[in-house]
């Protein structure tokens, strides 16, 4: 790490996840301290350098220069519901306390039925009064969404984030539904909230800092967009969250329950005081890396600081994302 900060420190954790979350069992990534704190890197294991460089200059950002002040000091979060059985799922909002849910959709290998039953169980569980929103994750295609959304109405959906992968296919989906749409998928770089906009594609824009760059860029991108914005996480350890929560803290307008209440999905956290929720709110804080965890967790920093490296050089080679396909090459 050494080569932009001589005391920098850099330590890899892996995190087993409750419940396969995104395909994945284990949550991995790179802490790193600089002189404003520490900082979370932790792109998923199929994205290249390009994609990468964005997440690292949100670890740079968090570790070199720190955040914006707040505007406010706690955060409304939402419940993550995942792909999980109607009975866990009740269970996961009773434990959850918070008065929104988002639940997993359209999970492959799993049917319509079944996303029904969860849906159910947790409007019975949040009652009348709570949010429940949906994640189809660019699932469905827009028949099936349009679809799933007139039979799923019933359960008063707040929205349904990324019904399906394209912007215009959320358009058109969008124009055919009374229940509002959330872009997530299609927010990934700074240009896509006018793309999305343009194209009438959603109502509200789901935004992360890693994947947009930190949060200075993403309060950027909300500017820019004009639309509300629900600030999520990727799901991080408390360091990577404390990005968020700063994020969600910034922003002059926060009409929406927040995707921060996620440490839950994890096993483990690398902090003593972990950022939970209490009575559905996030408080608005920083907490420190804890010797004891992390050492818990530790994985080989070897290959992170190698792959910190090529995200560094792919940045410093001006290597610009181009944003037209769904992934980046190489790696
Ligand atoms: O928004 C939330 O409640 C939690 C964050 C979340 O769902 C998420 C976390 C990692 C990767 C993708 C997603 C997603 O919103 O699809
Ligand atoms: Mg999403």
């Amino acid at each position: 790490m050494g080569s932009h900060s001589g005391t920098a420190e850099a330590r890899a954790f892996a995190i087993p996840m409750r419940t396969r979350f995104r395909g994945i069992d284990v949550r991995e990534g790179l802490l790193v301290r600089g002189p404003a704190g520490w900082g979370e890197f932790s792109p998923f294991p199929e994205y290249g350098p390009r994609e990468c460089s964005r997440w690292w200059a949100a670890c740079r950002e968090a570790a070199e220069q720190g955040w914006p002040a707040p505007v406010r000091d706690s955060i409304p979060v939402n419940v993550t519901v995942p792909a999980v059985g109607p009975e866990r799922a009740a269970r996961i909002v009773a434990e959850g306390g918070c008065s929104t849910a988002k639940v997993k959709v359209a999970e492959a290998g799993q049917e319509p039925a079944d996303d029904i039953a969860r849906i159910e169980a947790v409007r019975d569980a949040i009652g009348p009064r709570g949010r429940v929103r949906i994640d189809a994750n660019g699932a469905w295609d827009p028949d099936t969404a349009v679809r799933m959304l007139a039979e799923l109405s019933r359960f008063d959906l707040e929205y349904v984030e990324q019904p399906c992968a394209t912007p215009e296919e959320l358009a058109r989906v969008r124009s055919r539904t009374g229940v509002p749409v959330a872009a997530d998928e299609s927010i990934r770089r700074a240009e896509d909230p006018l793309r999305v906009r343009a194209a009438g594609a959603a109502d509200i824009v789901v935004v992360k800092v890693q994947p947009l760059g930190g949060v200075r860029a993403a309060l950027e991108v909300a500017e820019a967009c004009g639309l509300p914005v629900v600030v999520s996480s990727a799901v991080e350890t408390s360091v990577g969250l404390a990005a968020g929560v700063a994020l969600a803290a910034a922003l002059p307008e926060l009409p929406y329950a927040c995707g921060l209440a996620t440490m839950h999905l994890l096993e483990a956290d690398v902090a003593a005081d972990p950022l939970l929720p209490h009575e559905g709110r996030v408080p608005v804080r920083r907490p420190d890396v804890d010797p004891d965890r992390i050492a818990a967790v530790e994985a080989d920093a070897g290959p992170w600081l190698r792959r910190a490296e090529a995200a560094r050089r792919a940045s410093v080679a001006g290597d610009v994302d181009p944003g037209a396909g769904p992934r980046a090459s190489g790696d």
